[in-house]
């Protein structure tokens, strides 16, 4: 009887379950996409429940669309949107408030005063890698325990949990109130703000200060091992769960970046590149991410150099739901090739502050080189080109960080299928952008944790003869056109900033 891995990838937008046979090939996928939440200017929030509900649904969706019994499922691999985070109850397994969104602002007030206690946006980096910003778990705990009436005293009582995606999911998936989970991945772990990168371990002092009781934390754990197995009603009874990632970490494995000095970049709501740095940890003066890259069981942990941007492929949904100028993604592609340049137009969509390699919250999405010369066209090229100036900001910082001059870009994620924004990309970076043949690497990353735990595949090595290119995009600008073209991105960076007030919500 073949056999198969399964990947959970809950993402920002949308859960999908893909099941992937031994080869690597993708079986069959199941997806739904859920609730964008966006109480006021600024906040973001999921439905916990609904994202649990979510997930039961596709894999499901999976099994039934590749007639794959869960008989053959080997083991089980998770992979999340990072920092998104869940306090519930253990009792009653009922989320105390929604899941609060990597991409909300509303911890700048916490953040903000963290950083007074000493130390501003360094407070905490020398121990976690991390510059205070509104986007990490931490805070965002903090900010619950605070704002809904009741929940700190049961908080102090041992009453509440708290994890990311991944923690909420596995705890579901192995019994919930009946005896459930409580982990989280070492990957998930650096992104609280509250683990030490290194010792793996929480920091009780740094809890402290964000008033955040231990009780709540999660035990941490590597990337690929055997956790426990799915106990959950009508889900995958009795499967290994095997393999837990964040999202950017699991694209990392599934691009098969192994080796020191490999990077790659995934274009989806926002844009995240990774770069393995090996068993050094390298501190940021960049203002990049020192992270967790992945720990194989009990094996030395591997950590990376992370650009993150916030805002890439979510200002394309915002210009087709906000603006209706496009009914469909791919379609910005079209109304981008009606114009052959960006008419003078820049769009810097800090619409989350601004993340790498800035870390400015007070900055606000803005359009600049308006004039009445500039069409839909103009504005849709500014869009797709806001993705490739943001990450030749962070290539840039990732060079001068780690001294490694990348020579080429792995790319993947949902953006990658617009050919005008690859060769724009390979154009504004000088380096050859390549896409693999397997697009989805993300759930490919964490099938492979997981087979890799259970002895569905052996090694590294095995897992690197998989990754085949698909196509490649090599450089055509002038040196002249894209340091000139570059050169009025950052002059329009310098526009979004300072925006954000007392006065401005
Ligand atoms: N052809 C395209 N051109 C530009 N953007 C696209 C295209 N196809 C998808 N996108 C964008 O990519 C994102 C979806 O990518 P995906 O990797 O599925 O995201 P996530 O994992 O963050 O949910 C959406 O924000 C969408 O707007
Ligand atoms: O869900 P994605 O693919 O947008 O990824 C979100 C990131 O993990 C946020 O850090």
């Amino acid at each position: 009887m073949p056999q198969y891995v399964a990947a959970v990838d809950q993402g920002t937008t949308s859960t999908r379950c893909m099941i992937f046979d031994h080869d690597g090939a993708v079986v069959s996928v199941g997806q739904k996409e859920h609730e964008q939440i966006f109480p006021r200017a600024g906040w973001v929030e999921h439905d916990a429940t609904e994202i649990w509900a979510n997930t039961r649904e596709v894999v499901g969706q999976a099994l039934a669309r590749g007639n794959v019994g869960a008989s053959s499922i080997v083991a089980l691999g998770i992979t999340n949107q990072r920092e998104t985070t869940v306090v519930w109850d253990k009792h009653t397994g009922r989320p105390v408030y929604n899941a609060i969104v990597w991409q909300d602002t509303r911890t700048a007030a916490i953040v903000d005063q963290l950083g007074a206690l000493g130390g501003g946006a360094d407070r905490y980096k020398d121990k976690v890698g991390l510059p205070l910003a509104t986007y990490f778990a931490g805070p965002k705990v903090r900010w619950i325990l605070d704002n809904v009436e009741g929940a700190r005293e049961k908080a102090e009582s041992g009453d509440l949990l708290m994890g990311t995606i991944d923690s909420w999911l596995i705890w579901n998936m192995t019994g919930g109130t009946d005896g459930g989970l409580h982990l989280t991945d070492v990957s998930n772990a650096s992104r609280t703000m509250l683990m030490d990168y290194r010792t793996l371990a929480w920091d009780a002092g740094i809890a402290e200060e964000m008033g955040i009781p231990m009780s709540m934390l999660p035990e941490i754990r590597s990337n690929s091992e055997v956790y426990g197995t799915g106990r959950a009603a009508g889900f995958l009874a009795g499967v290994p769960i095997a393999g837990s990632l964040g999202d950017q970490q699991a694209a990392t494995f599934g691009q098969v970046c192994f080796t020191k000095g490999m990077a790659k970049n995934t274009y989806g709501t926002g844009n995240f590149m990774l770069l393995n740095t090996g068993e050094e940890a390298v501190p940021s003066k960049n203002g990049l991410l020192t992270t967790l890259c992945y720990q194989l069981g009990d094996a030395k942990p591997v950590y990376a150099l992370e650009g993150s941007i916030a805002v890439t492929g979510s200002l394309v949904q915002w210009v087709r739901d906000n603006l209706g100028m496009i009914t469909n993604a791919p379609e910005i592609e079209d109304l981008a090739r009606t114009v052959d340049d960006n008419g003078g137009a820049y769009f810097v969509p800090a619409f989350s502050g601004l993340f790498a390699p800035h870390w400015r919250s007070d900055a606000r999405g803005a359009v600049v080189g308006l004039t009445r010369y500039v069409n839909k066209g103009h504005l849709a090229r500014a869009v797709l080109e806001a993705t490739a100036y943001q990450t030749r900001e962070v290539l840039d910082a990732m060079n001068a960080d780690s001294g490694v001059d990348l020579t080429e870009l792995r790319v993947d994620g949902g953006m990658v299928g617009n050919e005008l924004l690859m060769q724009f990309q390979a154009d504004v970076l000088d380096v050859p952008v390549i896409r693999p043949r397997i697009a989805e690497t993300t759930a490919l990353g964490a099938a492979y944790a997981a087979g890799l735990a259970v002895g569905f595949w052996s090694d590294l090595e095995e897992l690197t003869a998989k990754w085949a290119e698909d196509k490649r995009w090599e450089p055509e600008m002038s040196t002249e056109e894209r340091e000139r073209s570059y050169r009025n991105w950052q002059k329009a960076v310098t526009k979004s900033l300072d925006w954000v007030d007392e006065d401005v919500i």
